[in-house]
């Protein structure tokens, strides 16, 4: 089997929402699969109503095939500090048209502002590796995991797009999506996460410059945050960037579009569009942008978020060798 689903992008590209099913008869939700992180959590009845702010909950009361997991319970923190926790349920998970009958289904008791505050939210998929999942006694399994047995090859595919709706396909590669050639690179999936290394980056028309960036691809996060010596480098071939401490992040004048990044995948490279790294306005008073490639200082590795990957066809494979991920134009 295969399966394709479509994912909506919210204002900005800020995340990419996707509709799933939960229970019987199933329950509609939007959720954010998220490859940085490896738990399917979603608003619930457990809630207390101030922490709902326009998101649709599950109701495992009102799913003739949920059953709670006895004694397991679930707390996870973002890298963002967002975080969301309480306890597990079973039940049939449906995304197009593949169903995992018996999905770890993580239902919220208590979400943080971001969550409440972000109202299309009604949750999160992780689509990282089962080892980093959050259920204390015993870890579950994600619902690639599950389903990965029974689709034609151990795979899934994220093709993000800037302002337009993109897909998550699963169990096959689809050609008509990216043109030329997929370069494929080793993945280290020792931290749970799909880790790779990219070997370097240019800026604009510039020339490569070796500077081995591991980072890890993470759909679930935003921005496109690299060692600060290269966003640096960056934004001093941007007349006028500055590093705004108020807002966090380096600013720059909306126009002139600034500069291509470019950053190696194995033998290939990615090339983000200057005018994707102006990820959203920073203040209308002097027309500046805030910037969608910032410093991933603190965090131990880079994280190739939505703004790489939204310019790229990304292949997460999964087998039994290493796996490998392909990213291409
Ligand atoms: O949390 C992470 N990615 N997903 C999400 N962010 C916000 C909501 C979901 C994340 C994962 C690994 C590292 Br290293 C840093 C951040």
């Amino acid at each position: 089997t295969t399966g394709t689903i479509a994912t909506d992008p919210e204002k900005h590209d800020v995340e990419y929402l996707t509709p799933i099913s939960v229970g019987t008869p199933s329950q509609d939700l939007m959720v954010d699969f998220d490859t940085g992180s490896s738990d399917l959590w979603v608003f619930s009845t457990e809630m207390s109503t101030s922490d709902i702010k326009g998101q649709t909950v599950y109701d495992p009361n009102n799913s003739s095939t949920s059953e709670k997991v006895q004694g397991s319970t679930w707390k996870i923190t973002y890298g963002d500090g967002s975080s969301s926790s309480d306890d597990v349920y079973l039940d049939t998970v449906t995304i197009g048209n593949l169903t995992v009958p018996n999905q770890a289904v993580e239902a919220a008791k208590k979400v943080s502002s971001e969550f409440t505050d972000d109202s299309h939210n009604d949750g999160l998929l992780g689509l990282g590796f089962s080892a980093i999942n959050a259920v204390e006694p015993t870890p579950q399994n994600t619902f690639f995991d599950n389903i990965k047995g029974s689709l034609d090859a151990p795979l899934f595919t994220v093709d993000l797009k800037h302002g337009t709706p993109g897909s998550f396909n699963f169990g096959y590669i689809d050609p008509t999506a990216y043109i030329g050639n997929i370069s494929w690179t080793p993945v280290d999936s020792s931290q749970g996460y799909w880790g790779f290394t990219s070997p370097g980056y240019a800026v604009g028309t510039g020339a490569f410059r070796n500077h081995s960036m591991s980072g890890i691809a993470d759909t679930g996060t935003t921005l496109l945050l690299l060692p600060k010596s290269v966003v640096s480098a960056y934004y001093k071939e941007i007349q006028g960037a500055q590093y705004d401490s108020d807002q966090g992040g380096y600013i720059f004048p909306c126009s002139p579009t600034p500069p291509d990044f470019v950053f190696g995948v194995n033998n290939g490279i990615v090339t983000v569009p200057g005018d994707m790294v102006s990820y959203a306005p920073a203040d209308s008073a002097n027309q500046n942008c805030f910037g969608g490639i910032q410093k991933d200082t603190g965090i131990g590795f880079s994280i190739f978020g939505d703004v790489a990957l939204k310019t790229s066809f990304v292949h997460l494979h999964s087998s039994i060798v290493p796996g490998h991920y392909a990213d291409c134009d």
